[in-house]
């Protein structure tokens, strides 16, 4: 689904943080991405969802060459692709329904055309009670969920999230964990970039670790 072969990248003319990256991400796959901070996670990441290019090695995102891949092609590649930020990236003066919802509404969609899907997602990731709260009212954990509910109203093929459990407890970490493994037993491919060893040790699932900008994968 998604290939990187001898990929680098570097910031400007700083060093290259990430070097030689080749793996595969397969769909309906599910995998960790760990390694020490300022390894390059956040950077793999935004090589995978499509906000930043190589400056060498070649990407394949979906059977096309991300070198290739025009602006205007842009918006339908990352539809298939649900992303979950670090910071949840919420507006906060719109409910999580609307939140939910705005990849939708932005897209021109009928509202009658996505509200129940928007409700039903909420239901499923535990807010069926908060759909008419604005963020700022709503704990970390419902943050969190909202803004995995967001990443996944368009049906997305794969599912990125970036700490997912950084700012929750224990219990809650472990719910968010059954919310993605549920995910991928739906079909979606997930990949969690999480520094939670007690998270990793709770599935026995692919992890692909970075230090000093290489990635080792552990299948
Ligand atoms: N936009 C940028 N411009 C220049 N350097 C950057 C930029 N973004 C990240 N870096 C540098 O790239 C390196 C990797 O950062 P990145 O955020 O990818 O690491 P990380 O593994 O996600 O870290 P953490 O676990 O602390 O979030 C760091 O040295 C960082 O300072």
């Amino acid at each position: 689904m998604i290939r990187f072969e001898n990929v680098g990248l570097r910031y400007g003319m700083g060093p290259e943080i990430l070097r030689d990256i080749s793996f595969h991400l397969p769909e309906r796959s599910f995998q960790f991405l760990s390694g020490p901070s300022g390894a390059g996670k956040t950077t793999l990441l935004r090589l995978l969802f499509l906000a930043l290019k190589p400056t060498r090695g070649l990407i394949t995102v979906f059977g096309k060459d991300r070198s290739l891949i025009t602006r205007q092609e842009l918006p339908v590649l990352r539809r298939r692709i649900g992303v979950v930020y670090q910071d949840f990236r919420l507006l906060d003066h719109m409910t999580t329904y609307e939140n939910v919802a705005l990849p939708l509404r932005v897209r021109g969609r009928e509202e009658a055309s996505y509200r129940n899907d928007v409700i039903d997602l909420l239901k499923w990731v535990g807010l069926g009670d908060r759909m008419h709260v604005l963020p700022p009212v709503l704990s970390g954990g419902e943050k969190q969920r909202t803004a995995i509910a967001r990443a996944l109203i368009e049906q997305p093929r794969v599912l990125f999230a970036d700490e997912p459990t950084g700012n929750v407890d224990p219990p809650l970490a472990r719910r968010l964990l059954r919310l993605f493994l549920e995910l991928n037993r739906l079909g979606t491919a997930v990949v969690i970039a999480t520094h939670d060893i007690g998270l990793m040790e709770q599935v026995d699932a692919r992890r692909m670790i970075l230090s000093d900008g290489r990635l080792e994968i552990h299948d």
